[in-house]
């Protein structure tokens, strides 16, 4: 987005601006009316927006100043809009402060506030409202001070509780701190289409096409024809493992699980219709493995690992599997025949890609994809999804509930399920992350939520969200 397209965006991109400020000041006084509200206006477009947003609320008989960074360079309809709608400028902000509207930065911003803006920003959060609480803080576009194109924040940044975003999505308010900045993100089309690069640089799965992609039983189907998945997780010291990537598996779309490993015991008691085995050369054939949650890392868990690495079916690595991979070296899983997918959290990541993901979430991403032809998934409260050829996604359908020991299991079970159905390995990822982030949602609507839990939301959490129709 090199050059602008001409002001009716603008126009479109402030009245958006505006009416949002409007219904938070109503939700919170009971109406707009007489309301206080700061315009911090820096020396781009970003600034216009924000003074073209005060324009309108002047109108509504909100009360509007403006703080300008960079008087000079300041947008100057949008300040002449503004002033003719009964708005003024201040050289300081007021202490009393219903609402801040941060305009100092929007795409153009890098490399985080500088020293001005932050005392700036520190100055209009000492304000309060007329209920002596603190202002409201609305971003255009994006919260300044955090990189538009990666989310990282490299220095001082305003933390927004909204943040109304124009045209697209980008990924500065999706992944990493610059999530966390941004608050309640609206999107709003001001009919920026053209102007868009034709490929996003994140994507945002959503629920329509995940429950399109979810494989069905069909009437000719039999529990071979869906997919078996093989599961060899767990081990002595970590038995837990091996029943709860087990219930992740079952839920899903295939028609038969395997497990092979140390659980096999446990596995039996708990769910009789797993076909157990002791180690994965005795399992029978399957469709997809998921290998690693809890397998420890010793000579057997690296046979076991091995063994399903030279299966030619898709394999989802989980946990310890990673660690073993990152011994090995990643490189090799370049000539598998078939589909990897990797799940790494971010010390695992850190152990396979020999570096930490840092501030640039996607990129990391996308860089160890490249690197091992694997789909990659990173997690976090905002998982990424990097393939091979270059495409990333983030869910947004997470909690941080699920930050609770075992749920990663469960997201491995399940994935290897998807992949025994058929899903490609990209959409097998994509729609695991997806159905995980709303079972562990659904499963903290009751109360504290531990691993079993999103293991048992999954089947009802399937069925609420489409994901499973029934034949
Ligand atoms: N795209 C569209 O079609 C539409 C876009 N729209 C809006 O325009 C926004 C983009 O506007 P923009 O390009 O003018 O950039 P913007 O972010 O306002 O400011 C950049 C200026 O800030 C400065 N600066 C940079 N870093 C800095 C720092 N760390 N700390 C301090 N200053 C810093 C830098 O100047 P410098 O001092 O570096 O010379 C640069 O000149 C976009 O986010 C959206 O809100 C909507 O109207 C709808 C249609
Ligand atoms: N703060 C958070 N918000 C949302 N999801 C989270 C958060 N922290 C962790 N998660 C999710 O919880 C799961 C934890 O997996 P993992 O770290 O492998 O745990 P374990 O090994 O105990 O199963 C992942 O799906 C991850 O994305």
């Amino acid at each position: 987005m090199a050059t602008l397209p001409p002001g009716a965006l603008m126009q479109r991109a402030a009245a958006a601006v505006a009416r949002r400020c409007a219904e938070v000041l109503d939700d919170r006084y009971g109406s707009e009316y007489g309301r206080a509200v700061l315009l911090l206006v820096g020396p781009g477009n970003n600034g216009g927006d924000a003074l073209f947003a005060g324009e309108a609320l002047a109108r509504s008989g909100v009360s509007v100043c403006a703080v300008l960074l960079n008087p000079e360079r300041t947008h100057a309809e949008g300040l002449a809009a503004l002033t003719r709608a009964g708005g003024r400028t201040v050289d300081t902000p007021p202490s009393m402060v219903d609402m801040v509207v941060d305009g100092i930065l929007g795409i153009g911003g890098r490399g985080g506030l500088r020293e001005d803006a932050t005392s700036l920003v520190t100055q209009a959060m000492q304000a309060r409202g007329s209920d002596g609480e603190r202002p409201t803080v609305v971003a255009v576009d994006l919260p300044s001070g955090i990189d538009p194109d990666t989310g990282a924040v490299p220095g001082a940044a305003v933390r927004a509780d909204i943040t109304v975003t124009f045209g697209a999505l980008k990924p500065g308010v999706l992944v990493g701190e610059g999530a966390v900045h941004s608050g309640l993100v609206e999107l709003i089309d001001i009919g920026l289409g053209p102007w868009l690069r034709d490929e996003p640089a994140l994507w945002v799965p959503d629920l329509e096409d995940v429950a399109a992609w979810w494989p069905q039983p069909r009437p000719g189907d039999d529990k071979y024809t869906r997919g078996v998945v093989g599961v060899a997780t767990g081990s002595a010291t970590y038995p837990g493992a091996a029943l709860l990537s087990t219930a992740g598996a079952l839920p899903g779309p295939a028609g038969m699980v395997r497990y092979a490993g140390a659980g096999f015991e446990a596995v039996r008691n708990r769910y009789p219709s797993v076909i157990p085995t002791a180690c994965v050369a005795d399992a029978g054939r399957v469709q997809a493995w998921t290998c690693g949650s809890g397998l420890g890392t010793d000579e057997r868990a690296a046979g076991e690992l091995r063994a399903v690495l030279a299966a030619e079916v898709p394999v989802c690595v989980d946990a310890d599997g990673l660690t073993l991979l990152a011994e090995w070296g990643v490189d090799a899983l370049r000539e598998r025949p078939a589909a990897t997918v990797l799940t790494p959290h971010d010390r695992e990541f850190a152990r396979l890609a020999g570096e930490e993901p840092g501030a640039d979430r996607v990129t990391a991403t996308l860089r160890l994809a490249a690197r091992t032809g694997a789909v990659v998934l990173l997690k976090g409260d905002r998982t990424i999804i990097g393939t091979p050829d270059g495409r990333a996604y983030v869910n947004l359908t997470g909690t941080p509930a699920l930050a609770t020991a075992g749920t990663g299991d469960v997201l491995a079970g399940l994935l290897g399920s998807l992949l025994a159905a058929g899903l490609p390995a990209d959409r097998a990822t994509i729609a695991a992350a997806y159905a995980h982030g709303l079972a562990g949602r659904y499963a903290a609507e009751s109360g504290p939520v531990t691993s079993v839990d999103v293991a048992d939301a999954l089947r009802p959490t399937l069925a609420r969200a489409g994901m499973w129709r029934m034949p």
